[in-house]
């Protein structure tokens, strides 16, 4: 039985409890504040939505597509906005200020890098922030492997690999069979730079199992989930770092110039045995993956919208590339102190800004022609305000720019020139612009659904187009 007494007793513990549970969230709650406003910057702020929540800051407004969420907010609230993503320093989305703060865009922060282990950080390109390291490895890439003059040397590895993905668009023309149009890109994208860097296709032994392609594209675009994206990569170059190095080793012939920067890399690490070559797997990793999922996805992209129907854009491209191959040719607030602060630049919202572009909804790459409206407009260089930035901008833009440009026309060229693509059901269902319906999100942004198309070689009702390979 329970006494009054009792009761007052059990009152008072569950008063004293709830007192502590008060308490506990009170300081927890001040703890969050006080770790939201943590590296806040003073003074004169661009304009943006109200303090956000603790922790998480403005993260829950950014969706599943943060381009779409940055753009409905940056209509609400201006072309510069002040946003807080997370705890860790505030973000702003600025437009035209890449130069003038070139510090703030080379910052970088890694919260998911830790799980790439055993990749090493200390030697990635992307995910350093603006110190020596970044630097040194920033040349090397560079200079031994993305400077025009490397470029020039691997010309023989992209024909070679060229051959080969024609030779496989021919199998599937004369068995009628469709092609997977990523899986493509991906193969494509993957060997050349694998030969490059190992001296390896990644569809020959030992890395066979890196040919699983769409398995390989989801687990890279999971790293912006917060997943290893390395994990994929990194757990076939583990299975025999020595193998990897070797190959890296083998990689004096022309071309497959390679080895200085591992030679480099290796020598550097202080670790020794098996954590001895995490550097070499990590800038190998890197190279991969910063050169296939971007590579992949503008292939896919651009073909997707060439072969929509009733595919004028192809027959377009097709009519000029068989032309250029006749004719012998080849293929305001600047002055606000935003200390801690990183810019974040949504190209996306720039590359649609219908103030910018005529039909800027539209897929017209004419319009970048001479006589089109955008003919002044340069595909990369900082010089003067360029509205199209697809591989960034300034110290931290992309170093393979170069190489992207060079394998997304070789493939477009090739493949284009040689044969007419019969595309399926999913492109005729979704009309022009009607990329809400496409998109997978990510930071890279890849179609939702891959899409297969049917090669036929061109003009072989005619008896049949010499189609020479391009280079
Ligand atoms: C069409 C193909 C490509 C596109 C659209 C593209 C785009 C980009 C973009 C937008 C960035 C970020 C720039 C920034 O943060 O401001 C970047 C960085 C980078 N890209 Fe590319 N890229 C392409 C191909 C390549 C290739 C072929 C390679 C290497 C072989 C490569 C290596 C890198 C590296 C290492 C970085 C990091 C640079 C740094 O943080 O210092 N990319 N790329």
């Amino acid at each position: 039985m329970i006494m009054s007494s009792d009761i007052g007793t059990l009152g008072t513990i569950l008063l004293s409890y709830n007192g502590w549970w008060y308490a506990i969230s009170m300081v927890a709650s001040l703890l969050l504040i006080a770790v939201s406003y943590r590296g806040r910057p003073r003074g004169r702020l661009p304009p943006g939505p109200s303090m956000g929540l603790p922790i998480l800051g403005h993260m829950h407004l950014l969706g599943p597509l943060p381009h779409k969420s940055l753009r409905a907010l940056s209509l609400k609230y201006g072309p510069i906005i002040f946003l807080r993503l997370g705890s860790s320093p505030p973000w702003s989305s600025l437009r035209p200020l890449l130069r003038s703060n070139s510090c703030m865009t080379t910052m970088r922060t890694s919260p998911f890098a830790r799980p790439w282990s055993p990749l090493s950080i200390s030697f990635s390109a992307t995910r350093l922030a603006d110190d020596p390291r970044w630097k040194a490895i920033r040349r090397l890439f560079v200079q031994e492997l993305l400077s025009p003059k490397s470029l020039l040397t691997s010309k023989h590895v992209r024909n070679q690999e060229m051959g080969l993905l024609l030779h496989e668009a021919r199998c599937s023309a004369a068995s009628g069979k469709p092609v997977n149009i990523r899986e493509l890109a991906y193969s494509w994208t993957t060997n050349v730079m694998a030969c490059l860097l190992i001296s390896q296709r990644l569809s020959d032994a030992p890395y066979r199992r890196l040919r699983a392609i769409p398995a390989l594209v989801r687990t890279s675009r999971a790293a912006t989930e917060g997943e290893s994206s390395g994990k994929a990569y990194g757990c076939a170059l583990a299975t025999d770092p020595g193998q990897t190095t070797a190959a890296a080793g083998r990689s004096r012939s022309p071309g497959r110039s390679s080895l200085s920067i591992f030679g480099y890399l290796r020598h550097s690490s202080r670790h020794s045995d098996e954590s001895e070559y995490a550097p070499v797997k990590g800038a190998i990793v890197e190279i991969l993956l910063a050169s296939s999922d971007t590579t992949t996805a503008t292939i896919e992209w651009c073909m997707r919208e060439l072969l929509r129907p009733p595919q004028l854009k192809m027959e377009k491209l097709q009519e000029e590339i068989s032309a250029l191959v006749g004719a012998g040719k080849q293929g305001t607030y600047r002055d606000c102190r935003l200390k801690n602060t990183r810019l974040f630049c949504n190209i996306w919202t720039i590359g649609r800004d219908e103030s910018l572009w005529e039909a800027a909804h539209e897929f017209q790459p004419e319009r970048f022609l001479p006589g089109g409206h955008a003919s002044e407009v340069g595909l990369v260089g900082i010089q003067g305000y360029q509205p199209l930035i697809p591989f960034g901008r300034g110290r931290r833009g992309c170093p393979g720019s170069n190489a992207g440009i060079i394998m997304v026309s070789l493939f477009f060229t090739n493949l284009v020139h040689g044969f007419d693509w019969h595309s399926s059901s999913i492109l005729a269902a979704s009309s022009p612009g009607d990329e809400a319906a496409d998109e997978g999100g990510g930071l890279l942004n890849i179609p939702s659904k891959p899409f297969t198309a049917r090669p036929s070689i061109r003009g072989q009702e005619h008896g049949g187009m010499k189609s020479p390979q391009l280079t």
